[in-house]
């Protein structure tokens, strides 16, 4: 079906010489016995890519993202399986590939064109958006090597993306770019996914993933380690990162139907976590800019030498509205007694836009959860916020603006 990707028991290997000379060798004398082993990068892959779908692809450096992305856009072969596509495929993989170092803009531009099928009367006609979307002026006809990697990335993706394709694969790419192109190029990538085309992203960027994409892909070791929504993959993602022989991750579905992923050596855990108005009472619904504490009670099992707290306000989408943690504050608690109760209370204005919200808690020793990662629980919590008395607006923050008019 067109914009389909179908991935069935794909693997690949690459050969590995124990010297150089045993290449060679085995070009030489392909017959006799082999003086390779095989590295196995990828194994017995299997999944589907509906049409109009946003797949994101995520994993440690050497996961075999980028490996994966090339095989489906056929620039390496796989070693066993198989990938069947639907349609025309336009793919953003490594910086450069498919351009050459001496020629314009504009014909690298065409050439680029027409690799991916387009004729020469077809790019004709395309030019001008491409050009206009590239934003190059003056560079469009200088030679590609006084260019730097953001305005190759620019090119590259004002070509690949100037006729719709079916398949839109892309390694990165985006990344190289400047916040404004980074901006332009997003919201072009939602215009195609819109009108159907389906895309399929190895990002870093946990936010491209997640504002991008309905559905999440964890490589690990080769193997798909988790697939589903972009959230919950990201979550689990996270605690990995931080997994050491005494961690344990879990993941649940809370009431409303999402998962919950709580991680951690658990020397420390978050025993109860409330969100009050200003006498007290517990709240579930929250007005914009409404006064309110989030109270966070932590039990310690183990002595701790130091004991940091983080939390984080995600939107519906699992963006990080705000995150601060008490090691940035400078209040770090030192020499924590195993069986310590530690209450943390936190009093903020939720000048936040109408919508859901889920709170992260972060139990470690310092700032960032990967030496001691004691609790890292998402979605500890949930609430709502609606407008009661401020004028309607958009956007996940109240800003309090006020608009000052002058009449002449
Ligand atoms: N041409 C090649 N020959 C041999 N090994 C390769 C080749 N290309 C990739 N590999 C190996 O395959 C593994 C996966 O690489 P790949 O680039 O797909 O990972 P990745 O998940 O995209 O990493 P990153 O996040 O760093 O881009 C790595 O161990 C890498 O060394």
């Amino acid at each position: 079906m067109r914009g389909s990707i179908r991935v069935t028991e794909l693997g690949k290997a690459y050969k590995r010489y124990p010297h150089r000379w045993a290449r060679l060798l085995d070009w030489l004398d392909p017959f006799s016995h082999q003086r390779h082993d095989l590295h196995w990068v990828l194994r017995d892959l299997n999944f589907v890519v509906e049409p109009g779908e946003a797949v994101g692809v995520i994993g440690v450096n050497g996961a075999g993202k980028s490996t994966l992305l090339k095989m489906i856009a056929g620039t390496t072969r796989p070693t066993t399986g198989s990938i069947h596509i639907g349609g025309r495929v336009a793919a953003l993989l490594e910086l450069g590939m498919g351009f050459h170092k001496d020629f314009t803009g504009r014909q690298n531009a065409y050439m680029a064109g027409q690799l991916l099928g387009l004729t020469a009367r077809e790019l004709d006609a395309l030019m001008p958006s491409i050009e206009a979307f590239a934003d190059l002026g003056d560079y469009m006809d200088q030679p590609l090597r006084v260019y730097s990697s953001g305005m190759q990335m620019r090119l590259a993706f004002s070509v690949a993306t100037a006729r719709r394709p079916d398949v839109l694969i892309i390694d990165e790419a985006l990344s190289v770019g400047d916040q404004y192109f980074q901006h332009k190029s997003f919201d072009h990538i939602r215009g195609l996914a819109e009108q159907g085309t389906t895309l399929l992203l190895v990002s870093h960027d946990k936010q491209a993933i997640q504002s991008l994409c309905d559905r999440a892909i964890l490589l690990d070791n080769g193997a798909i380690a988790m697939e589903g929504e972009p959230e919950a993959v990201m979550d689990y993602y996270n605690a990995k990162l931080a997994a050491d022989q005494n961690q344990v991750i879990d993941q649940n579905m809370t009431g409303d139907g999402k998962i919950q992923t709580r991680s951690g050596t658990g020397e420390a855990t978050v025993r109860d976590i409330c969100l009050c108005d200003e006498s007290g009472h517990v709240l579930k619904v929250v007005h914009v800019g409404q006064r309110v504490t989030l109270s966070i009670t932590v039990d310690t099992l183990t002595d701790l030498p130091r004991l940091v707290l983080g939390y984080g306000i995600k939107d519906r989408l699992g963006q990080v509205v705000f995150g601060i943690n008490t090691h940035h504050t400078q209040q770090v608690l030192e020499h924590v007694k195993a069986g310590s109760q530690c209450q943390f209370e936190i009093t903020f204005e939720a000048n936040l836009g109408p919508g859901t919200y889920s709170v992260q808690t972060a139990l470690t020793s310092a700032d960032t959860h990967l030496n001691n990662n004691y609790e890292w629980c998402d979605r500890a919590l949930l609430f709502t916020v609606i407008n009661k008395d401020k004028p309607d607006f958009s956007g996940v923050s109240w800003m309090n603006a006020r608009i000052v008019i002058e009449k002449t």
